[in-house]
């Protein structure tokens, strides 16, 4: 599935994606050499962590432009704080953690970095910096989940892998993708790389390129 014109440009001068979509974490997911408690401690932080991200898509309701931008950003606020989350509830459940003890985990520095390093580039600039911010996380769980579902040796994390492989995801993507290029040609023209702004825009994602691995980084260390 592709993930439209301006992902691909960002991501492929990101010098850091390697780094994030192969990291030991997501190699030990598709491997089943993951420790279970490194999984349910990244489970528990990354909580806390949509909770965040549904914050910044909340912002981007109120930083977008038309309607269509709206409707998009509300849907993916729905998408994280209803549904996303599910998984991380559910496979917290079983093993004795309910919501509650969720909601009071104690943040990571990695993960407070990333969080509010996103809200900022939305409260200090327009819906395009926040964009830029948000991209790493949404097409990489994309691109991670399907290439561990096309070469995983092992059903222990299925669940996880599944929900980001799955089509429905695929298609948020896909979605957002849409979104960002739409929103670029709005702002920029239809030469966005010579734009003035290109650049800030490119280094905003290659920060939070930078995050991710922090917070890969983070689930290894429990
Ligand atoms: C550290 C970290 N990075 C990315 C995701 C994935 N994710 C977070 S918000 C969102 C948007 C659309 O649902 C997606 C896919 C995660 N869970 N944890």
């Amino acid at each position: 599935m592709k993930y439209g014109n301006t992902f691909a440009v960002w991501r492929d001068n990101a010098p850091a994606w390697p780094a994030y979509s192969l990291h030991k974490f997501v190699r030990g997911l598709g491997d089943g050499t993951l420790p279970h408690d490194a999984f349910l401690h990244y489970l528990k932080q990354d909580y806390v962590f949509l909770i965040h991200f549904s914050r910044a898509w909340a912002l981007a309701i109120t930083k977008a432009d038309t309607v269509e931008e709206m409707r998009l950003a509300a849907g993916t606020v729905n998408g994280l704080i209803n549904e996303e989350i599910a998984l991380h509830i559910k496979t917290c459940a079983e093993a004795g953690i309910d919501e509650a003890t969720l909601f009071a985990t104690q943040e990571r520095q990695e993960n407070l970095a990333y969080t509010r390093y996103v809200l900022d580039a939305g409260h200090s600039g327009d819906l395009l910096d926040l964009l830029a911010a948000l991209a790493p996380c949404v097409m990489g769980y994309g691109e991670i989940g399907s290439h561990l579902a096309a070469t995983k040796t092992s059903d222990s994390y299925a669940e996880w892998i599944n929900t980001y492989a799955s089509a429905e995801y695929q298609q948020v993507c896909h979605d957002v993708g849409v979104l960002i290029d739409g929103a670029i040609a709005r702002r920029l023209g239809n030469d966005p790389m010579a734009s003035p702004r290109w650049a800030a825009l490119q280094a905003r994602f290659a920060m939070a390129t930078q995050l991710e691995i922090g917070f890969w980084d983070m689930g290894l260390n429990p």
